[in-house]
């Protein structure tokens, strides 16, 4: 499963769209009110005022969260809710700003992260400022972007490197407009110089007119969408987890359909880390798609030209009619595949060759981000079937695949690697012969 997303737009305005996970789908078995008081200007927001304090809610969080960042202003209140950006500028040896409420701010201070020495050593390790592997140059078109300075390997490392600045996604819910363009200025003015350099030499898109709007730009053109990664505990199911966050170097790459890399975002080091999905030579650019890349040439132009405000060139959304209309159709049928491999009612017409078919559809269209889930639906299918060994040879693909894109915790990894130990003892063994004889039926009776 995916747990980052590449987005433009701020979350009250987009349609995040996620990749397609395969094993856990298997079915077996606005914004509000913004009756805000001003950033900062409540006495409710500083600790010099205990009366209010002891009558204000959340007045014990903040203190808390207070005394366990090193900066912990500004901050924006709406009724009970308030949200302030947290920043340790040593986090990860280049620092790191989130603006989120106090209470996930004490649950963030508190995480292992922020207090296990050898993690944050091991973070500032990765962080990839310069590399022997790429290097960031012009490219005709795309404004800067990143070359290969090497021959790679698909599954090969090109980068990690911790964030600028995370925003919870409830303040976009709960603040003003200008109280999140000071929050986000603030977070950025806070980050070490080197890093804060790196941050604002990033993309605006187009023009900025003043500093607040030249973050608020970088963050719009630059940002990922952190998703359901348990960063912080959801009280209920409405509360949002989300994180729109900035790596600095990950987002030097541009856009392309059919892209040669990958990213994955790591929770327990709040670090982004990148892959090669596909041989990459020397001298060729680095790319990763910004979009569901399983969708025709009209949908992807559409999506990238509305959301991203840019032409599509790459060489699939640029191909000649014919070309075109053979890459729609390959995308059709892998769509109407899928739909059949993951039925399992004893209708459905799921059978390992349709499986196959789905694999060899992905490679003739170069979604080479997307093989695993193919890979993972051709294991499941043969084991499904009663073939362990094509059921392994799949898994193994699965895996290997899936570790470039999704990384060891990606479900569909986890769940290839248990199907490769012991696919008799899987919970696809023989499972679509069984929903087809309806043997659990008789067993049952
Ligand atoms: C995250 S930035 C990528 C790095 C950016 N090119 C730079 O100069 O820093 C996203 C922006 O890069 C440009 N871009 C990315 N992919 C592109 C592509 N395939 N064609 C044209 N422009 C692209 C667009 O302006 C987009 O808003």
């Amino acid at each position: 499963m995916r747990s980052s997303r590449f987005i433009l737009c701020y979350p009250y305005v987009a349609a995040v769209l996620a990749k397609d996970p395969v094993a856990h789908l298997v079915d077996y078995g606005a914004a509000k009110s913004q009756d805000l008081l001003g950033v900062c200007e409540s006495p409710l927001c500083s600790n010099e005022h205990p009366v209010a304090i002891l009558e204000d809610p959340i007045a014990e969080d903040r203190a808390q969260a207070a005394a366990l960042w090193p900066h912990a202003t500004p901050c924006a209140r709406n009724g009970t809710k308030e949200f302030c950006v947290y920043s340790d500028p040593e986090f990860a040896g280049r620092g790191i700003g989130i603006l989120t409420s106090p209470e996930r701010a004490i649950e963030i201070a508190k995480s292992k992260v922020f207090n296990d020495p050898e993690v944050s050593e091991a973070i500032d390790e990765l962080n990839a400022e310069e590399s022997p592997r790429w290097m960031v140059a012009e490219v005709p078109g795309k404004g800067m972007g990143l070359i290969a300075t090497q021959n790679l390997e698909m599954g090969d490392h090109i980068m990690s490197t911790s964030a600028s600045v995370m925003i919870d996604y409830s303040v976009f819910y709960e603040v003003t407009e200008a109280q999140l363009l000071e929050m986000q200025a603030a977070a950025v003015e806070n980050l070490p110089k080197r890093h804060r350099t790196a941050f604002l030499n990033l993309s605006t898109h187009d023009h900025a007119e003043n500093y607040q709007t030249q973050v608020s730009k970088v963050i719009l053109t630059n940002a990922f969408d952190i998703q359901d990664t348990g960063l912080v505990t959801k009280k209920n199911d409405d509360e949002e987890e989300n994180f729109y966050t900035v790596f600095p170097e990950i987002s030097r790459m541009n856009h392309d359909c059919r892209p040669n890399a990958d990213y994955q975002f790591d929770p327990e080091t709040y670090t982004q880390h990148v892959h090669a999905v596909r041989r990459i030579a020397a001298g060729e650019e680095i790319t990763i798609s910004y979009i569901d890349p399983i969708q025709t040439q009209k949908d992807r132009l559409n999506r990238l030209n509305n959301s991203w405000h840019f032409p599509c060139s790459c060489s699939a959304c640029t191909q000649n009619k014919h070309f075109t209309a053979a890459s729609d159709a390959r995308i059709q049928q892998i769509l109407e595949l899928r739909k059949q491999l993951r039925n399992w009612d004893p209708y459905s017409q799921a059978t390992p060759s349709m499986a196959e078919l789905l694999v060899s559809l992905y490679e003739e269209e170069r979604l080479w981000s997307n093989l695993y889930e193919a890979y993972t639906y051709a294991a499941i299918e043969y084991n499904g079937a009663g073939d362990p060994w094509m059921a392994t040879k799949y898994a193994r693909l699965a895996i290997h695949h899936g570790l470039a894109v999704g990384g060891p915790k990606d479900s569909d990894v986890i769940e290839m690697t248990s199907l490769a130990k012991d696919p008799w003892e899987h919970w696809s063994w023989m499972l679509r012969t069984k929903k087809r004889m309806n043997w659990g039926a008789k067993v049952d009776e």
